[in-house]
């Protein structure tokens, strides 16, 4: 059977309780010792070491979402902790109340040997999953755990070493937990108390914005604690009624939680909540008396409710620049809910789809539909930028830094984007020298151009696309699985055009946008057999193609009232798949599979080459996809194809 080791038999433990832990050595001991047979309990096999499958993005994406108010407000905690251990062969994790983990931070090499016991985004260290470990214990127990070395169960992870504080919500709920895990030749007496105040950090900032209704008082015995990670917070609802209390309001205010849920403001601070609230003005502390009859200091706040924290999130109206684009699709009309969740927050997105599907202009409305609105959107294609220059266009140089360098350096679309949103389109095809570099700007928030001695801080938020599978990336080792998780706190995959239940709607609105750039002409209607051939179509361009398609449509149909299948390419009723019918494209494309999906695509591809007599650049603009996608679709269809040579 597998034994507990005896903390005080380790000495770079000893102390520990000192300096964070909740417990003596005994404790500790009897701790260890409890996770150890709930970890027998639960059937694992401390030798053996179990599946690390990590969910899914989009599962993961899922319950960041369910958390987001934690995850909120944990990131900029953990980055402030990650740069207080940086260097120490350590990473910041934070979890969910399940011990799934959903973000993490970390030192480069100490990243890798992680993710070897899959210390990563997306994997369950509850204790069923992993046994005894700082995290699973921590939650279980409900107190801040240290597990160090051979204390923890499974073998595989006795190389750890990790302190673990949970993190209560406003109501005392545990809503997950902040551990930071390393080297177990690295451990250091104090992370525990580093992460406890860290943790505490992330409960004062969540309490502080939970009560959309409330006055709040922030107090202590010592007024230079008001303000600070040591004060007490309580809040009361505007007519007194006691709501709830952080972990130091609830210490100094010295009740039971059930006396508290029955008290009232003028109970606990000894005058009316009205007297209070008209002092709230004054620059000056207050002075109240807790019912222990201990004076302290507090400052009082009063937060009236918006109107609209009172609905339902799901019955707001979107913003109008991502209202723009609901065209009536429910798949879209999903992914538009999903980013108006986050969208007062900086949380990356990842938007994924094929290519012309809309990907940048759902970014650029995300932009819009942000609080960085009125600053700079832009926009890089990681697969239009040769590999050799991403390097200078992203984190710019300096004057001199590399042959062909511009006079007076470049400052780089990094620092191009700061106070905006910087849109990294096809991210899969950035290089992996770059994706380390990019990855550090993202945790450094700060960016040291080409040949440049000093970093530049960098504010920006990040919205990346890709139509590549960037799991199977990672898989063969060409995409960074910590880039991986950085950018894509949430995925959404917006549909093919051949899959939207909308088209009607999206060629009005394509239609109308393109009179109003190109002046006032009179409005054209589209025959409904030309409509029937567009939804038969199979658009491997997607939307882009369709836009293209209805811009030469439109002016080979002027000074008629409609457009009609005449106005269409030449060959496009072939590329529907003989005569207009009114079935839905998928019917014309081939039954399932994406690899079969490609093949015809790239069938789709050079049918159009063989028409333009193998003019790429001709093909591209009739199909609506740029030049590089051409390269690329016949270079997947070949590579695909058993038949093809070499
Ligand atoms: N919702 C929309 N309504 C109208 N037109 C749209 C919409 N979305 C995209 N388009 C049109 O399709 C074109 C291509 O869109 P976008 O550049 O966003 O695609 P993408 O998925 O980023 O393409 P790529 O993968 O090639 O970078 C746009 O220039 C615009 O003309």
């Amino acid at each position: 059977m597998h034994r507990a080791a005896h903390p005080a038999a380790d000495p770079a433990l000893a102390g520990a309780q000192r300096h964070g832990a909740d417990t003596d050595d005994s404790d500790r001991t009897a701790l260890i010792a409890r996770a150890h047979a709930r970890s027998a309990g639960f059937g694992l096999d401390a030798g053996h070491a179990p599946g690390y499958e990590a969910l899914a993005a989009c599962a993961l994406g899922e319950l960041v979402d369910a958390s987001r108010d934690l995850y909120r407000h944990a990131l900029p905690v953990m980055e402030t902790l990650h740069a207080q251990i940086a260097n120490t062969d350590s990473m910041v994790l934070l979890t969910d109340s399940s011990g799934v983990i959903l973000h993490s931070l970390g030192d480069g090499a100490f990243v890798a040997r992680a993710r070897r016991v899959a210390l990563a985004p997306g994997v369950s260290w509850s204790e069923p999953s992993k046994g005894t470990n700082a995290i699973g214990t921590a939650l279980a127990e409900a107190r801040p755990t240290i597990v160090h070395a051979g204390e923890h169960f499974l073998q595989a992870n006795h190389q750890l070493t990790c302190s673990c504080a949970p993190i209560a919500g406003p109501t005392g709920e545990i809503l997950g937990a902040l551990d930071v895990s390393g080297d177990h030749r690295g451990f250091h007496r104090h992370t525990m108390a580093l992460v406890r105040m860290s943790a505490q950090m992330i409960e004062n900032h969540l309490f502080a914005n939970h009560f959309p209704e409330a006055v709040l008082v922030r107090f202590h015995a010592r007024p230079e604690f008001v303000g600070t990670l040591f004060e007490g917070m309580a809040a009361f609802t505007p007519d007194g009624a006691f709501l709830a209390a952080n972990r130091s309001g609830l210490f100094q205010l010295g009740l039971a939680p059930q006396a508290l849920a029955l008290s009232g403001f003028a109970a606990l601070f000894g005058q009316p909540v009205r007297m209070a609230m008209q002092a709230r003005a004054a620059a000056t502390l207050h002075v109240l008396t807790l019912p222990s009859r201990v004076q302290v200091f507090a400052r009082i706040e009063y937060r009236a409710a918006p109107v609209s924290v009172r609905q339902p999130l799901a019955e707001e109206p979107l913003p109008p620049a991502l209202a723009a684009l609901d065209t009536g699709d429910a798949a879209v009309a999903a992914v538009l809910r999903r980013v108006r969740k986050v969208s007062g927050r900086d949380i990356p997105i990842l938007v994924q789809g094929r290519t012309g599907a809309g990907k940048e202009w759902l970014a650029r409305a995300i932009h819009a539909a942000s609080p960085r609105a009125t600053g700079p959107f832009v926009a890089v294609n990681c697969a239009a930028i040769p590999e050799t220059l991403i390097e200078a266009e992203l984190f710019g140089y300096e004057e001199g830094a590399f042959t062909g360098a511009r006079r007076r350096g470049s400052p780089g679309k990094l620092a191009q984007a700061h106070g905006g949103t910087l849109f990294l389109d096809e991210i899969g095809d950035m290089p992996l020298a770059q994706q380390v570099r990019l990855m550090r700007v993202l945790q450094e928030r700060a960016v040291t151009p080409l040949g440049a001695a000093q970093a530049v801080p960098v504010d920006v938020r990040v919205v990346c696309a890709t139509h590549r599978d960037l799991r199977a990336m990672i898989a063969e080792g060409s995409f960074r699985e910590d880039l991986y998780y950085r950018i894509n706190a949430l995925a959404v995959t917006l549909p093919a055009l051949c899959e939207r239940s909308d088209l009607p709607v999206l060629v009005e609105r394509i239609l109308q946008r393109q009179r109003e750039e190109s002046g006032p002409e009179s409005p054209l209607r589209v025959s409904a057999q030309a409509m029937a051939l567009l939804r038969s179509h199979p658009w491997p361009g997607n939307i882009r193609q369709l836009a293209n398609v209805l811009r030469t449509a439109a002016i080979l149909a002027e000074g008629e009232v409609e457009i009609g299948c005449e106005h269409l390419p030449e060959g496009f009723e072939q590329e529907c798949g003989g005569p207009v019918d009114l079935s839905p494209c998928a019917t014309t494309a081939p039954a399932s599979g994406a690899g079969r999906m490609r093949d015809w695509e790239a069938g789709i591809i050079r049918q159009a080459l063989a028409r333009h007599g193998g003019n790429v650049s001709h093909a591209a603009r009739e199909l609506g996809v740029s030049r590089n996608t051409i390269y690329r679709r016949l270079k997947e269809g070949l590579d695909d194809d058993p038949a093809a040579e070499g």
